[in-house]
């Protein structure tokens, strides 16, 4: 107020009348569109995630409508933009199974030695839904007592018997609950030292199948035999596979399923360095039949990986080729030049990392992936928005700005089926290990030789190891983190991946940057206390 009596004009007021029906576009443009956000020339910062918030559109469709299809690389597609990070304790065949179940895919970590990384992925490969490849045998010579030590630890209650107790050796009968139920607790000091090859069904009695029979067939024998459990066998009457009704009953369809479209194999990806050594593993992986591999290195703009994609493209034209890491356009420019498929992006940014603050070198990540993904998407390379996502909201986030998946360590580490066991701390919660991959404890198990094989004294960790708390299965997490998606592509009013891309590239998707108020607000505050329930199905 100025003046006296505080009577001076209020311009703010002033009465010019606006016709509503004559608003234009422009006049109800609220936000900013992200090239004006990451375009400014006077901020001079770098956003992430939680910096920005996406307004919403308009709705004209639901929930279940929303489709998720996306890009991992220029040649594989993905029903579910999710992908698990190649880290010792995220992705081993377990983990790239059911990832690509779930529409997703696994990039096997490659801090193992060539073959035993090369067999990880010919399971995948060999995976047959319902068909369990490496059940866990016994040799009839062990005791029904030795028998109940092993059913508590592995939590399942059949078992095939084989000559030498090895999975692929010949059949020599099924040992279930039935069988061992019949052992009289008469006199257990001697009866649970019976031997299994004398309780076992022998197999002249089991009902069994031939290889190279479908899941619809052994469904049909399951079902009219009413047995429990199918072994599979050769002519010779070597075990090949054991098919179990309980599998059958869970793993009804996995309709978003990333797959070959022709042999229907699940497809599956693998991390690699630049080393010379390097070559002979992307020889045994490509024997091994993986679709793609992944050039794993923290600043991928560097001779030798451009060496490494142009050696891979030119003796392996049809391997999808992922390198990185990148997180400014030119460094994205020269890796696709060189031939690249896709591009991961992030430095520094992973829950385990202390690359930036070790190094001073990476960049915040909303800026980097944006950023990035404009300068891809001209060549029509996808990028991987990778490290940094800790909900749905920030995958929403990540497509939003451009990325083609969503790039996972920390999110998916404590399910399930990453590699690692379960373990309690002093309060009761139950706990996996995640550590970086260029924590000590990391580079100590296998890639040392990558720091140290030569000349290098001392190892400077870039990553720290810690742990996770128990997030049950992928096959429950990730239509978690799927659904969340769903809603939050549908508030924001685009109802595929595409559609949302074109929105951000047109400036229709509109931001705004969050003040730390902003973003305190934006989370639960102001309770005594509560409980936080991801979901309930
Ligand atoms: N995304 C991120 O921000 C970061 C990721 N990490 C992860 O940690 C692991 C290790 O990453 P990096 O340390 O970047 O591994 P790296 O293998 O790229 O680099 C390790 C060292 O070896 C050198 N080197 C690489 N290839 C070479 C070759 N062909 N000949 C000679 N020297 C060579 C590099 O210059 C570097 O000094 C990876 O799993 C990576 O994903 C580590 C740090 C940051
Ligand atoms: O600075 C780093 N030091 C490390 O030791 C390290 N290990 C993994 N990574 C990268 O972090 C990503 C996973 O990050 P999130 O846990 O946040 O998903 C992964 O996908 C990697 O890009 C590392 N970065
Ligand atoms: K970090």
């Amino acid at each position: 107020m100025t003046g006296t009596n505080g009577a001076s004009k209020d311009r703010s007021r002033s009465p010019k009348k606006v016709d509503p029906t004559k608003l234009t576009e422009a006049d109800l443009a609220d936000g900013f569109s992200a090239s004006e956000i990451f375009g400014s020339k006077t901020t001079m910062s770098g956003y992430t995630y939680d910096d920005l918030i996406c307004l919403p559109g308009h709705i004209n469709f639901g929930v279940h409508d929303v489709l998720l299809g996306s890009r991992f690389t220029k040649k594989i597609a993905l029903k579910t933009p999710i992908v698990s990070s190649p880290m010792d304790t995220v992705t081993e065949s377990n983990m790239a199974i059911a990832m690509a179940l779930e529409g997703g895919i696994g990039v096997i970590h490659t801090n193992l030695p060539v073959e035993t990384q090369a067999a990880e992925v010919a399971r995948v490969k060999k995976y047959k839904a319902g068909f369990i490849l490496e059940p866990r045998c016994v040799p009839p010579t062990m005791t029904v007592e030795e028998l109940d030590k092993l059913k508590s630890t592995v939590g399942f209650t059949g078992f095939p018997v084989t000559e030498n107790g090895q999975m692929g050796a010949k059949l020599l009968g099924l040992v279930t609950k039935r069988d061992t139920d019949f052992v009289q607790d008469v006199n257990p000091m001697t009866d649970r030292k019976t031997r299994l090859s004398e309780i076992m069904t022998p197999t002249a009695n089991l009902v069994t199948l031939f290889e190279g029979c479908d899941l619809l067939e052994a469904n049909d024998v399951l079902q009219k035999s009413k047995k429990g459990k199918l072994p599979i066998v050769t002519r010779g009457g070597l075990l090949v596979a054991l098919v179990a009704r309980t599998d059958i009953k869970k793993n009804v369809d996995f309709p978003n399923a990333t797959k070959h479209p022709l042999n229907k194999e699940l497809l599956v990806a693998a991390a690699i360095g630049t080393r010379p050594a390097d070559r002979d593993r992307v020889k045994a992986l490509v024997a091994a039949g993986v679709d793609a591999v992944v050039i794993d290195s923290s600043q991928g703009d560097s001779v030798f990986q451009h060496e490494m994609v142009k050696w891979i493209k030119s003796n392996f034209p049809d391997l999808q080729v992922v390198a990185g890491n990148v997180v400014t356009k030119k460094q994205a420019k020269n890796l696709i030049e060189c031939g690249a498929d896709a591009l991961r992006v992030g430095m520094g940014i992973g829950s385990i990392c202390t690359t930036q603050e070790v190094c001073a070198c990476g960049r915040a990540q909303a800026s980097a992936v944006y950023n990035v993904a404009k300068l891809a998407r001209q060549y029509g390379v996808p990028i991987l928005a990778d490290g940094g996502i800790s909900s749905p909201g920030h995958i929403v986030k990540a497509l939003s700005l451009g990325a083609g998946a969503a790039m996972c360590g920390s999110l998916l580490a404590g399910t399930s089926e990453t590699p690692g066991e379960y373990f309690y701390s002093e309060d009761g919660k139950r706990l996996k290990r995640y550590r970086g991959m260029g924590s000590i404890d990391a580079m100590k198990k296998g890639s040392d030789d990558r720091y140290f094989g030569t000349a290098a004294v001392i190892k400077v960790a870039q990553g720290v190891s810690g742990t996770v708390q128990d997030k049950g299965s992928i096959h429950k997490y990730i239509p978690y983190l799927t659904q969340g998606l769903k809603h939050g592509m549908q508030d924001i009013g685009a109802q595929s991946v595409d559609q949302l891309q074109s929105m951000l590239q047109e400036g229709q998707l509109r931001f705004e940057l969050r003040s730390a108020a902003a973003q305190r607000e934006g989370g639960v505050h102001g309770l005594h206390s509560f409980e936080r329930k991801l979901f309930d199905s």
